[in-house]
């Protein structure tokens, strides 16, 4: 069964239909790189509604160290996420378990970032060039995704309902990930889409 990951939630009622519809974690982002970015307050507020059993991430990217310390102490996510040129050693000093973004949109060099973080919980990998932030809905060459890691892989990057599925089948990941495909405009979730990706994920098993 492959994981859902519905990210880029600034609003509670979107976070709560999607654990109701089944999805495994979610996803809000506190990095200025953002437009779909949260406050301190409002993560939390989105993470203490979360029932349990629903995975809850943190999104930062080249984010001050002060400030991760302040999102695990006040927001108390299940994990963060690291989106940005972050090295192992910088990740790991939070002593808090975390994913690993990784840009796919510019071929070849982002095999060799993969090899990078083995004390990453997973890696996502995800359709924006080096440089770019996420929640792009850039598709990057699914045929890419290694099967030789011992990490869970979660792929990102202009996925839809329309063609999960297929994706799915291409990359075979642990995990989806969602932000663009599911919404109406930047943050704000469609509730048709958020079913009918759901939906289309779970028809794969
Ligand atoms: O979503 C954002 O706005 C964002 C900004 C900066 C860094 C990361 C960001 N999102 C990270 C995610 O995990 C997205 O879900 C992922 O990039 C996929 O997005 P999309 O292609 O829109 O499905």
């Amino acid at each position: 069964m492959t994981r859902i990951k519905c990210c880029g939630m600034t609003r509670v009622e979107d976070a709560l239909l999607a654990a109701q519809l089944g999805a495994d974690a979610i996803g809000v982002v506190m990095t200025a790189h953002s437009k779909r970015q949260v406050s301190l307050e409002q993560a939390k507020t989105i993470v203490d509604a979360m029932p349990p059993f629903v995975t809850t991430v943190v999104l930062c990217m080249d984010d001050d160290a002060g400030f991760v310390q302040e999102i695990i102490d006040t927001v108390r996510p299940s994990l963060l996420q690291f989106h940005g040129t972050e090295s192992d050693e910088w990740c790991r000093q939070f002593g808090h378990p975390y994913l690993k973004a990784i840009a796919m949109g510019e071929g070849t060099a982002a095999l060799y970032q993969l090899r990078d973080h083995p004390h990453a919980a997973g890696l996502l990998l995800d359709g924006h060039g080096l440089g770019e932030a996420g929640g792009s809905g850039k598709v990057f060459d699914w045929s890419l995704m290694p099967h030789d890691l011992k990490q869970p892989l979660i792929l990102a990057g202009g996925l839809t309902p329309a063609n999960v599925a297929e994706a799915i089948r291409v990359a075979r990941p642990w995990a989806v990930d969602v932000a663009s495909g599911i919404e109406s405009a930047p943050g704000i979730k469609d509730p048709a889409k958020l079913r009918d990706f759901i939906a289309a994920v779970r028809a794969t098993a």
